[in-house]
């Protein structure tokens, strides 16, 4: 059996890149010969006649960070094992082997999207794995029924390495960040090096000023703000049920805006709400009603309702529980926060 390197080499051959290590980075994809978006080639790389079973020693080299990995997610990996081992027992797999195998997929698995971008499915592209990420890249992975197409967005120059986006590129550094996590690396793409001036276009609020195009920093007066989220409410309940998640977003935004204003009466009707909706459509222990429970437990604790407090803070704990457990700083931070309620109603 030939080593991956020769696999890959064999695969690639002809179709104008190459893998290559890239320090701190690992494998990549290198171009052996400049491309430019649709002309004169546009297609970065043909279809790769892969499967995974002609190919299943490829997943051998793949990327794993199992050192990395958390206790939970290696137990939800370890389950998952244990089904695998239930489902195929005459295979006698190993369990072990399993379970890194799944911490392999996580990293290296990508969204099988129509023509459209709606996903389809997820899969194992072995040569595709091996091209890392940019926020800003040069390249884009298309499918076509069971073949993906890897093609040129941007000029790429020979030795030039090949990058494509694991995520969404339309949302602001953090999130970027926050949508990487599960792939082990922080990116240090020129989008994500630079200042904050994207991240703020991409969040901001416009200036009052309408002949103006700047925008509003953070920590800017948000009453303008308030103020047209109030029009935009006013017109969804209109059209909307009040169920619909139009109107979800518009309350979560302004209860958000009124805490940024410290107007906290406000915030703690728009979070009311948002917790009615949530309460309707999911079930009793989703973390985002706990997470919504929290800000309440909060805002009535600013607002001197200890009473209400204790009650939200409770049930958020009672929630965040089952879907966070008590170790983390955050749960404990909560904790903490119940105790001191439940300690103040004592002293009244
Ligand atoms: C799909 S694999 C890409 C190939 C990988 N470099 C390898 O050696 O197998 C995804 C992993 O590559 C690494 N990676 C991808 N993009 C990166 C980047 N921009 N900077 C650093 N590491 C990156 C991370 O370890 C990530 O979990």
């Amino acid at each position: 059996m030939s080593s991956w390197e020769e696999q890959l080499r064999d695969e690639l051959a002809g179709r104008g890149v190459a893998v290559s290590s890239v320090p701190g980075k690992g494998r990549a994809l290198i171009a052996t010969r400049s491309f430019s978006p649709g002309n004169p080639t546009p297609r970065l790389s043909p279809a790769i006649p892969s499967s995974g079973t002609d190919n299943y020693n490829l997943v051998d080299a793949l990327e794993s960070h199992i050192s990395e990995v958390n206790k939970y997610q290696k137990e939800i990996h370890a389950q998952m094992a244990n089904v695998v081992q239930m489902i195929l027992p005459s295979l006698e797999l190993d369990h072990n082997a399993i379970t890194h195998t799944f911490s392999k997929f996580s990293c290296n698995a990508f969204t099988i999207c129509d023509p459209q971008l709606k996903p389809v499915g997820t899969g194992l592209c072995l040569v595709i794995s091996t091209i890392n990420h940019s926020c800003a890249p040069n390249a884009i992975v298309i499918f076509e029924g069971r073949t993906a197409y890897l093609r040129a967005v941007q000029p790429i120059a020979n030795n030039e390495e090949v990058l494509i986006s694991y995520i969404d590129t339309a949302a602001p550094t953090v999130k970027r960040q926050y949508y990487l996590k599960p792939y082990y690396f922080s990116c240090t793409c020129p989008r994500c090096e630079k200042d904050s001036e994207e991240d703020a276009l991409l969040e901001g609020y416009r200036c009052k000023d309408q002949k103006c195009d700047g925008i509003l920093l953070p920590n800017s007066d948000y009453s303008e703000a308030a103020s047209m989220y109030k029009i935009v409410e006013e017109q969804e309940r209109k059209l909307y049920h009040t169920l619909s998640t139009f109107l979800l977003r518009t309350w979560n935004a302004l209860s958000k805006i009124h805490i940024e204003l410290k107007d906290f009466q406000t915030a703690l009707k728009y979070n009311r709400l948002t917790i009615q909706v949530y309460e309707r459509v999911y079930p009793p222990f989703a973390p985002l009603i706990g997470l919504q429970l929290y800000t309440r437990g909060k805002l009535q604790w600013s607002l001197g309702y200890i009473q209400d407090a204790l009650k939200s803070l409770t049930r958020a704990a009672d929630v965040l529980r089952v879907t966070h457990g008590t170790t983390s700083e955050f749960m404990k931070e909560l904790l903490c926060m119940l105790k001191e309620c439940k300690r103040s109603l004592l002293w009244r």
